[in-house]
């Protein structure tokens, strides 16, 4: 394969990333909809812990960088808690 051929793959993996983050995210929307009915709160701590044991388990397993994937994930979680944020009406405020 070319340098040029194998961009072109990297694209389309980038792309199906952007793809599940915005499943991912709209996941988020039903899970804070549940929130509500529940009288829960946006953040949980636990969640969160178990979210990035999870995903640096699994990247120990895959032979990634545990320490760059904990942080990838971290930025989701905060971008999921942002989202749910927002479609609470709250904005962007913490
Ligand atoms: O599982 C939840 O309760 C979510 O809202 C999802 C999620 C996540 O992005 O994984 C986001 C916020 C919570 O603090 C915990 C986890």
């Amino acid at each position: 394969m070319s340098i040029e051929e194998i961009r072109d793959e990297v694209r389309k993996v980038d792309l199906e990333i952007l793809r599940l983050l915005a499943r991912r995210m709209d996941l988020v929307g039903l899970i804070l909809e549940e929130k509500k009915r529940q009288g829960l709160a946006i953040n949980d701590d636990r969640q969160n812990e178990l979210v990035l044991k999870r995903a640096m388990e699994k990247a120990l397993e895959l032979n990634l960088d545990v320490a760059a994937v904990k942080d990838i994930f971290q930025a989701i979680i905060d971008m999921s808690i942002s989202r749910q944020h927002e479609l609470s009406g709250e904005g962007k405020l913490p």
